[in-house]
């Protein structure tokens, strides 16, 4: 066990990296995909089971964790690892991506954020101070600093101003962090698709020197081809020894080929969302459990899975149970999506350490290619 937060770069191959990060609640083991846990649950799956399926770490929100039950609740009860039986690490983010893309934005100045909350309409503030005072409340592993991600396409001078407050706010978290050995703060690059403004982000948070940074601004509707560009021209500006976190990323193609440019850890709500909506990924492509030509399938989706949601069920049946909007097929299907893209990720771990990426990397993108099957 170790009472400090550390990374490791264990292998790599070209710019793909292997490596792990080890802290006082556990190692994770990267490339890292983290199930998004948004109110403190990755939705219709048990933390148990979500842990079998090999992941290292959740995600939880701030904003909606603020806003319901409230930072100093949860806190009162434990925190959020004892309140959602979760003892692994936790990575929250700052609420700053949500106030923009969820809540009613009411003001943003050098101060922070005002908005509204989209569940009863009462108006809540976030600092960069009192973000990190909730991760904290929160007894959050790894804290993500406040910022600003702008919507594309925008002025260069909007995605300038909104990168260089964004890098103020940083030095305010790390101040508001203060020295947690067995935690972390990371940064965020923003700088939208402009290469000289990301990185300008980049060096300046090299500088403050912190444990960690996420590339923010991306998976917001911009092109593949555009987010992979920005990879490759930012991430040689950041530190090699730091892990590299990429928000919201991504489908397996996405993940792959952010991999192969340097990226450590992903978060995305498609195999959970998707997995309520009756698309299940496999090997061997989507399967859109809707699609009345599953009705009479008595296949399982892969009997080769180790997933009983994989292996022990009929294709009839869990279109049946998506055509009925059973809470099990939302589970199911969940809980299927998930153990798939947990297979990429130890797929993709154990190809770098072999020298083997390029061939598995192709794999994987042929199988995901596959339309609905
Ligand atoms: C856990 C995440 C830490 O998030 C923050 O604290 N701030 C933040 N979150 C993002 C989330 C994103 N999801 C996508 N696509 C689905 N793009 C994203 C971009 C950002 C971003 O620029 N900043």
């Amino acid at each position: 066990m170790t009472d400090h937060f550390a990374f490791r770069l264990l292998a790599t191959d070209g710019r793909a990296r292997r490596g792990e990060i080890t802290m006082p609640r556990g190692t994770i083991r990267t490339p890292a995909f983290m199930p998004v846990g948004t109110g403190g649950t990755v939705k219709a799956m048990y933390l148990d089971q979500v842990r079998e399926l090999g992941a290292d770490i959740i995600l939880g929100n701030v904003y909606h964790l603020m806003l319901r039950p409230g930072a100093e609740r949860v806190a009162r009860l434990g925190g959020l690892h004892e309140f959602a039986r979760w003892p692994h690490p936790i990575l929250t983010d700052s609420g700053g991506f949500q106030v923009m893309s969820l809540a009613g934005l009411r003001k943003l100045d050098e101060t922070g954020v005002v908005f509204k909350s989209h569940i009863d309409g009462s108006e809540h503030s976030l600092t960069p101070e009192r973000s990190i005072e909730i991760q904290g409340l929160l007894d959050s592993d790894i804290q993500m600093q406040l910022d600003e991600c702008i919507r594309l396409p925008a002025e260069r001078a909007e995605i300038e101003r909104a990168m260089e407050m964004s890098l103020r706010w940083a030095e305010r978290c790390k101040v508001a962090f203060g020295d947690q050995p067995g935690k972390a703060m990371f940064g965020i690059v923003q700088g939208g698709d402009v290469v000289d403004l990301r990185l300008r982000s980049a060096e300046a948070l090299a500088a403050l020197d912190l444990k960690g940074y996420a590339i923010g601004g991306l998976a917001v509707g911009e092109p593949q081809a555009v987010m992979l560009s920005i990879l490759h021209e930012t991430l040689p500006a950041m530190p090699e020894a730091k892990p590299r976190y990429l928000m919201g990323v991504g489908t397996p193609d996405d993940i792959v080929e952010s991999v192969r440019r340097g990226i450590d850890m992903f978060d995305c709500v498609m195999p959970t969302r998707a997995g309520r909506h009756g698309l299940a990924f496999t090997r061997r492509g989507k399967v859109n459990l809707k699609n009345a030509r599953h009705a009479e399938d008595p296949r399982p989706l892969d009997e080769t899975s180790s997933c009983p949601a994989a292996r022990d069920y009929s294709r009839a049946y869990l279109h049946h149970l998506v055509r009925s909007d059973e809470q099990l097929g939302a589970m199911l299907l969940t809980w299927n999506n998930l153990a798939y893209y947990q297979s990429l990720m130890a797929d993709l771990r154990d190809a770098i350490e072999r020298g083997a990426f390029e061939s598995r990397a192709g794999a994987i993108k042929d199988e995901w290619a596959r339309g609905d099957i």
